[in-house]
């Protein structure tokens, strides 16, 4: 195996990895993603012990114990783009010898859990109410960068959300849940497939200012049904952790808080008191797991 470039694998002086600013001693084994870096002490407010607080831009990181649990709550910021940064470099954290630069002989799988905001796009689907993504299909680009391996119902699932998109040029993957993880976390949650946009405005379906040039998206979203499954909610990162923890050998599984109704253009009356509700509920799942 090959030493690692330092040009393709940075490193900061102290010897932490570049973006993230992190040591490999500096993560736990659960890694609980949020977008909003004001979010991450919202969750390790919750903790029983706090040994860690860094960051560098908008990835924020603390590490702490509850109930006798070590989880690491770190955010992204918004995209997919930065979810290919915070996925490499955690990848990095607990697989590749920072010194050395190889690729270490024995492998850890980390378990990654999302809690993120989100919109419904289905009319049954109350503001309010909090949804996992058994899979996502990504509108965003990153997934078309990296390797990744497919079964055959997935390809199908792919094809048949291909076929029923307007002719715009998108270029869709589709990448499912840690199904290990999703089992133990979330199997008597609703569930349903996520759309993971490029953007928050035009890509959402959404008409302020600047004009679409993808009427009747959002229609074909809310009508596709492939052997019973249909699409449930929009957010940003949900495919792209999919598929690169799948890529990577981690398990990944996304929670959406779903703030907006899409469908009946309802939004939710209290964003922060809904997700500290949740943040507590998805907690106490993961130390009972
Ligand atoms: O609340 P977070 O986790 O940021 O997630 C959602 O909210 C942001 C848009 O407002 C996007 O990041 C979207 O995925
Ligand atoms: O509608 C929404 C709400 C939260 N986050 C999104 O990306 N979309």
């Amino acid at each position: 195996m090959e030493k690692i470039s330092e040009t393709d694998l940075i490193l900061n002086a102290d010897g932490s990895i570049y973006h993230l600013n992190l040591l490999p001693e500096d993560i736990a084994d659960t890694v609980i993603t949020v977008g909003d870096p004001d979010r991450v002490g919202e969750v390790s407010k919750h903790f029983d012990t706090i040994e860690l607080k860094k960051g560098k831009r908008e990835f924020i990181t603390h590490t702490g114990t509850l109930s006798g649990k070590r989880i690491t709550v770190l955010s992204t910021g918004i995209g997919t783009d930065n979810i290919d940064i915070v996925f490499n470099e955690l990848d990095a954290l607990v697989n590749i010898d920072l010194k050395t630069r190889m690729v270490n002989s024995q492998l850890r799988s980390l378990n990654i859990i999302r809690i993120g905001t989100s919109g419904a796009v289905q009319a049954d689907i109350p503001v309010d109410s909090l949804l996992v993504s058994e899979g996502a299909f990504g509108l965003d680009a990153l997934m078309h960068y990296y390797m990744q391996d497919m079964m055959d119902e997935e390809k199908l699932l792919l094809t048949a959300f291909i076929s029923a998109l307007p002719p715009y040029g998108l270029k869709p993957y589709f990448a499912p849940a840690g199904g290990r993880l999703l089992a133990k976390l979330a199997h008597d949650l609703p569930q349903g497939i996520t759309i993971t946009a490029p953007g928050f405005y035009a890509p959402q379906g959404r008409q302020v200012r600047a004009q679409s040039l993808t009427p009747g998206l959002m229609e074909s979203i809310q009508q596709f049904n492939y052997a019973g499954k249909r699409i449930t909610n929009l957010e940003m990162e949900t495919a792209g952790i999919y598929g690169l923890a799948a890529s990577l050998g981690h398990q990944a599984v996304s929670f959406n808080v779903i703030l907006a109704n899409r469908a009946n253009h309802v939004f939710s009356k209290d964003p922060s008191g809904v997700m500290e509700k949740y943040i507590g509920e998805i907690l106490q799942r993961i130390v009972s797991a």
